[in-house]
């Protein structure tokens, strides 16, 4: 457990990061933080001017002066209107374009980390630190740090104005004091704890949403409706409790401010009134402007406390985000290799791999295959057909052996370079939200209409594509949602194929389409295997048959390797078998 001393530390050195965000809109920052410091004495103008009215001319009933007294009070007013507004405008802008750019910087940095964070992360948590985590970092900005410190310098100097007017009223209005920072005290803690149980609350309700509403198929389907309403319904009713316990300490907080300040007033007035009647030291005026000193001492106390939690929860907020940032999980880019082009020779040597410790996935796997060939991988489920497709993207790393392509190691390649050169096509197809068009191109400029329209024809897809609404710049729906499956299929297939990779991975999709579509798909494989390496885990006799090899892999190991004629003839053999079982029976 960290001690109390190494929390206001960390928490400091959160506060300076935070700050050093706003390095690149200093100039902002430095007319917000005198803005600041400007409004203070802009406000305590006001009281002392009218203190003066009333000593220096309604006292001794000489009304000349008055009227250029109230212009020029209230010409402060408008300059204090127009510097207030500039201050609330420059700061929260200065929090927002802060915000803007660490958006950004989290985005990048999660889009490069290594799909194990991924497996480890729920989505729920990477959407609420680019989103509501960093929302609260504002609030350091916007509401907390500037405004603290204008609220503390505002405080400061309604007390110098105070103490230099009366001593002896300041101190009977701080007789409250005490009261006054209990009550703040009580407040800050109890409304921390509440804060935080509505924050704990909220990413339970988010997270079961998200995920309800993505499984929604499977919630239906086995009419568990009932089931998880009632779960929400008790979340719900956390929430909502945390939510009023947090308001309750706002109302009970706010009105016991008002009492001690009413009591402050109450006790200055009756001490003062019986100072003025004496003929003491308090004059008439001040008596008039202290009310208004004690309603400007008050106010910023009064939000003083709930400041500091903003500020302590934008902490909390930053914290995580850094985290985030911070995590160095990216896949090892160290590669010099970007040739324009592949050959697209690979070849596993002994090659192991574990997603975790050493439970080993792939075992000492060693296969190659020569340019432009194809390599259809069968096997039960579960044996590590995806893994390896997984460990040439270099979506995960290989523990021992080497995988080499084109004769150099994989990882000689910078990363980009590697991976622009080769293309996945997914079983489970995804789609983003926008037209065809940008599912296709995934928003690369160098990538034109007319490729895309010609790829499409290449693989007999355009006259399903043509045939839709708007073309190509039909609205996909999330995730594709509103397509059928062998539509979407067909889709990725142009994505891959306008991508012209020189290493292809197909992971063939399982479902059963109508005869007519699956002609089109086996069509649509055909054309984009054609001349390239690819891999396939494949499911279709056809493309099986047309492999140049064909490896059956079982438990992480090869068990049999070799062109589909020569695997039959082995007697009792696996590849035999489940053509047999499995393939033979699918294309009857
Ligand atoms: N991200 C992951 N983290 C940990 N283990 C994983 C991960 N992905 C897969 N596995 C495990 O690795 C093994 C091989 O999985 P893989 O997806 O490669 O099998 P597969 O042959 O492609 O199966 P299928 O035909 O069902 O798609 C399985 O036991 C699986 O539980």
């Amino acid at each position: 457990m960290a001690t109390k001393e190494e929390k206001q530390k960390f928490d400091l050195y959160l506060l300076w990061r935070v700050l050093a965000l706003a390095k690149p809109y200093k100039k902002v920052a430095i007319l917000a933080v005198t803005l600041a410091v400007l409004l203070a004495p802009l406000s305590i103008a006001r009281p002392r001017l009218i203190q003066k009215m009333v000593d220096d001319y309604i006292f001794v009933g000489d009304t000349s002066g008055l009227t250029f007294w109230a212009l020029v009070i209230a010409g402060l007013l408008v300059l204090e209107a127009l510097c207030r507004y500039s201050f609330v405008y420059s700061s929260n802008w200065l929090g927002q374009s802060v915000i803007r750019d660490l958006r950004v910087k989290v985005f990048s940095h999660i889009n490069s980390l290594r799909l194990s964070y991924f497996d480890k992360t729920p989505i729920g948590t990477s959407t609420t630190r680019t989103i509501s985590d960093i929302q609260s970092i504002n609030s350091i900005f916007a509401e907390g740090v500037i405004t603290i410190l204008a609220d503390l310098m505002s405080i400061i100097a309604v007390l110098a104005i105070m103490l230099t007017t009366s001593w002896r009223l300041t101190l009977i209005c701080l007789t409250t004091m005490p009261f006054l920072m209990l009550a703040s005290y009580v407040f800050k803690e109890a409304v921390k704890k509440s804060y935080q149980r509505v924050r704990t609350e909220i990413q339970r309700m988010n997270a079961f949403l998200q995920e309800r509403i993505t499984g929604m198929r499977i919630v239906q389907i086995f009419n568990a409706e009932r089931g998880e309403a009632r779960k929400f319904a008790e979340i719900n009713k956390e929430y909502r409790k945390a939510n009023i316990d947090a308001i309750l300490y706002y109302a009970i907080f706010f009105p016991t401010v008002d009492i001690i300040a009413a009591a402050s007033l109450a006790l200055m007035v009756w001490w003062g009134a019986q100072d003025v009647a004496r003929a003491g030291g308090v004059t008439l005026g001040a008596l008039v402007a202290f009310p208004i000193y004690i309603n400007m001492l008050f106010r910023p106390i009064r939000v003083l406390a709930d400041k500091f939690n903003t500020l302590q929860m934008g902490l909390v907020a930053s914290e995580r985000v850094f985290k985030v940032i911070d995590r160095d999980d990216q896949i090892e880019n160290t590669g010099s290799l970007q040739p324009e082009r592949l050959r697209g020779e690979v070849e596993f040597r002994n090659v192991w791999f574990a997603y975790t410790g050493i439970d080993w996935i792939l075992k000492d796997l060693s296969f190659k295959l020569k340019s432009g060939e194809t390599l259809a991988i069968v096997g039960s489920t579960g044996s590590g057909k995806t893994t390896i497709t997984n460990v040439i993207n270099r979506f995960y790393e290989y523990q021992r052996g080497e995988i080499l392509v084109d004769g150099e190691d994989l990882r000689q390649y910078e990363l980009n370079a590697l991976r622009s050169n080769m293309a996945m096509v997914l079983q489970d197809v995804f789609l983003f939200t926008g037209s065809v068009l940008e599912n296709i191109t995934l928003r690369d400029p160098d990538i034109s209409r007319e490729r895309v329209i010609e790829a499409a024809k290449l693989i007999g897809a355009h006259e399903f594509i043509d045939r839709l609404p708007g073309g190509y710049d039909y609205d996909v729906m999330e995730r594709g949602a509103t397509l059928s499956m062998g539509q979407r299929q067909l889709i990725s297939f142009v994505r891959a194929l306008v991508f012209d990779p020189d290493i292809l991975i197909l992971d063939e999709a399982t479902s059963s389409v109508d005869p007519e579509t699956e002609g089109i798909i086996q069509y649509a494989i055909e054309k984009l295997i054609d001349r390239r390496t690819s891999i396939v885990i494949a499911h279709r006799l056809s493309t099986i048959r047309n492999a140049d090899n064909i490896m059956v892999l079982e438990k992480g190991e090869i068990k049999e390797l070799g062109p589909h004629d020569e695997l039959l003839q082995v007697e009792d053999g696996r590849y035999r078998e489940l053509y047999e079982m499995q393939f033979l029976e699918a294309a009857e």
